[in-house]
């Protein structure tokens, strides 16, 4: 007899009261040492065949299915509920794809169709709503996977009933109707179909909502982190490249909110649970890696050899715990001292009258990040990203200033980050071991030229599964773009594009899409598709205001803000995002006005996180394209890729949000906002 529980339990677990929770994993641990229940109160769900209740206290009951081949925890909640909620429900394979569902009766939505119509009766509509699927044949809807007594209900359901016909649908039903009511093909999100005889829980769509308990550990584990959906219930494109044996560097992508860090991190546990493995789980900033290691904390309590052979790390710690044991301590060059030495070499009359601001980036993005050291190499780079033309006599002049600072480095005895990596990964090709053997790579779009070097020489000196990324080209922030390719990361045939946002509501998404291609094709050619991405929720359209002044702005804010505690969301789940330090200010004092504790945070320290409501404040018309940055380049600096840059940003503000979103500057405004109206 195998024992399973489903996500509803878990969410409906979530929802009870710790005392509850505890006494509902009592019961709960009791029938997993005696699956029969024999021992147990249990109760027949007369209307319900199939499912029994088992007595928790007084009040709580959890709901069981049980066919003498399976008992599965289905439900929990109070007596009446709890009673409801099974006889409500049939648990049966799709006749189609043959995933075991759990499919609420059909009446639900007829009831309230029918209390709809005796209020329509009262106050007649302007005009008769449209209905998205009413032409939609049995068959194209059967192959998503809605229920057969769902097909009429679909079909009959008009705009304003979509939301409660989502609530009711299996997930694969729901999101695919989702998809073709916002403009997708039904077509695209067909079901695999199982083969005859397939156990109808193993289907990929049945593992999104059903476990089956491999022992007592995980489901402790489990019944302990009810709130953590995403450690147990994975949708299948997402299960997919975790499991998968792949024979090169593989990336998943997709918009923000789908997923990718979830998958980051059981691709992680599955490769650690490799008794030979080593695994190293990095991103790009020390608080995006404590944020991971939380999560892999929580994933591995019932896996303690799996956590042993896993450890968290920013991708630059990592870096320096491996150059200090192989070369000793860094002496590690800050921003400050590379600028201070460029600002001097022009002073000097070094670099043919360019700013200071443009060798600077240079330096960042060719000169340290390929790690130059002659002029040779500088004229051979390819200038991806950079647009300005240089001509070889211009590189010679701005040569002069990086041979400048690369003396004075040399001198002091000073390294770049880059110049870290760069030896490493000469070390890596001599032979030099890692300590593990796997490298997964969250948020890899951010990874800089001399990071995607070095782990190109870590992938190449070890497994052909050695690498493995998750990353959105729409969100890279950091640096400007580079193939990938050519630094011997070829990804190509081995990346895969997630559709399904868990984030943010369907309206934020929608309009934070806007503000990108829905095609974008990195350097080696490799496609990432935003098209026919669906979010699971629904949720009030963002609203974007203009003020007149500062003031005016802060006010306004504040007001939102207040509005949203005044909803019952508390001061952690909300944020106030600004483009950078200077606008800081602004957000303090919206903060201040509102008269509560919210972290007001720039954009780029925003990336990976997530907050219930979100105020994107200061996006006036200089601040966003950062106008200091585009005139410091000159004429025909590079504007276009660091504008792509400026948009990203954007773009990852607005995801960060899950139900509220407000986009708010002084007029006339950022132009990005003239995108997304
Ligand atoms: N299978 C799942 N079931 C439930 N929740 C999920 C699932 N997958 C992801 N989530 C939730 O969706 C949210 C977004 O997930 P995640 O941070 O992994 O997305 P992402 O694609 O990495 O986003 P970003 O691009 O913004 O970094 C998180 O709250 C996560 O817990």
């Amino acid at each position: 007899m195998t024992l399973l529980y489903a996500s509803t339990f878990t969410r409906a677990l979530d929802r009870l009261s710790a005392p509850e929770q505890k006494q509902v994993k009592i019961t709960a641990f009791d029938l997993a040492q005696d699956e029969s229940g024999n021992g147990m109160q249990l109760h027949r769900v007369e209307a319900s065949p199939g499912f029994w209740t088992a007595r928790v206290s007084q009040d709580i009951r959890i709901v069981l299915h049980k066919n003498g081949e399976h008992t599965l925890l289905a439900f929990v909640g109070h007596h009446d509920d709890a009673y409801r909620w099974a006889e409500r429900r049939k648990l049966v394979p799709h006749e189609r794809t043959g995933a075991m569902q759990l499919v609420e009766i059909v009446e639900r939505v007829e009831e309230r169709s029918a209390h709809v119509e005796a209020l329509a009766e009262e106050v007649p509509p302007p005009v008769a709503l449209k209905r998205p699927f009413a032409e939609l044949p049995d068959d194209a809807l059967l192959d998503v996977g809605v229920p057969r007594e769902w097909l009429e209900a679909v079909r009959d359901t008009d705009v304003a009933r979509v939301d409660d016909l989502f609530s009711s649908l299996p997930d694969e039903a729901a999101e695919a109707l989702l998809d073709f009511a916002t403009g997708g093909r039904l077509a695209d999100h067909a079901a695999l179909k199982a083969m005859p005889g397939a156990d109808p829980f193993a289907h990929p769509d049945a593992q999104r909502r059903f476990r089956a308990v491999e022992g007592l550990e995980e489901l402790r584990a489990a019944l302990d982190a009810p709130f953590a959906q995403w450690a147990v219930f994975l949708h299948p494109a997402q299960r997919a490249p975790i499991t998968r044996d792949w024979n090169g560097p593989a990336r998943v992508s997709g918009s923000a909110g789908t997923g990718k860090t979830i998958v980051a991190l059981h691709r992680a546990v599955h490769l650690a649970s490799r008794p030979d493995a080593r695994v190293l789980l990095t991103t790009f900033s020390k608080t995006l890696a404590k944020s991971l290691a939380g999560k892999v904390n929580l994933m591995t309590e019932a896996l303690p050899d799996a956590r042993q052979r896993l450890s968290v790390r920013a991708i630059d710690q990592a870096a320096h715990e491996l150059y200090t044991g192989a070369f000793g301590q860094p002496n590690l060059a800050t921003t400050a001292q590379i600028r201070a030495l460029i600002d001097a070499a022009v002073k000097a009359g070094l670099g043919a009258g360019h700013t200071p601001e443009f060798l600077l980036e240079e330096w960042d993005e060719l000169v340290d990040a390929w790690g130059l050291h002659d002029l040779e190499a500088y004229t051979r780079v390819p200038r991806i990203g950079r647009r300005t033309r240089l001509g070889p006599k211009q590189r010679e002049s701005t040569w002069e200033v990086f041979a400048f600072v690369r003396e004075r480095l040399a001198a002091r005895s000073v390294v770049t980050m880059a110049d870290v990596y760069g030896r490493l990964s000469r070390w890596v090709e001599d032979g030099g071991q890692v300590p593990f053997t796997h490298v997964v790579v969250d948020e890899a779009q951010d990874l800089s030229v001399a990071q995607a070097k070095f782990l190109a020489a870590v992938g190449s000196a070890g497994a052909a599964d050695a690498l493995f990324f998750t990353g959105d080209l729409g969100q890279r922030i950091f640096h400007l773009p580079f193939s990938w390719a050519r630094l011997g990361l070829d990804v190509r045939g081995r990346a895969q594009v997630l559709k399904v946002c868990y984030r943010t509501s369907h309206q934020i998404r929608s309009m934070a899409d806007r503000l990108l291609e829905p095609e974008i094709v990195d350097l080696d050619g490799e496609e990432e598709s935003r098209r026919g991405t669906v979010s699971v929720f629904d949720g009030p359209e963002p609203s974007v205001q203009l003020f007149q002044d500062d003031n005016a702005e802060i006010a306004g804010v504040s007001e939102w803000l207040r509005k949203r505690l005044g909803e019952g969301m508390s001061e952690r789940e909300l944020a106030v995002l600004v483009r950078g330090q200077p606008q800081l200010g602004r957000g303090r004092a919206a903060v201040k006005a509102a008269g509560a504790e919210i972290p007001v945070i720039t954009m780029h320290d925003a990336k990976g996180l997530e907050f219930r409501a979100v105020a994107v404040m200061a996006l006036d018309e200089d601040v966003l394209p950062d106008r200091e940055r585009l005139t410091a380049l000159g004429d025909i600096a590079d504007i276009v890729a660091i504008q792509d840059t400026e948009r990203h940003l954007l773009y990852v503000a607005a995801t960060r949000a899950r139900d509220r979103l407000m986009l708010s500057g002084v007029a006339p405004g950022s132009e990005f906002l003239d995108d997304i109206h």
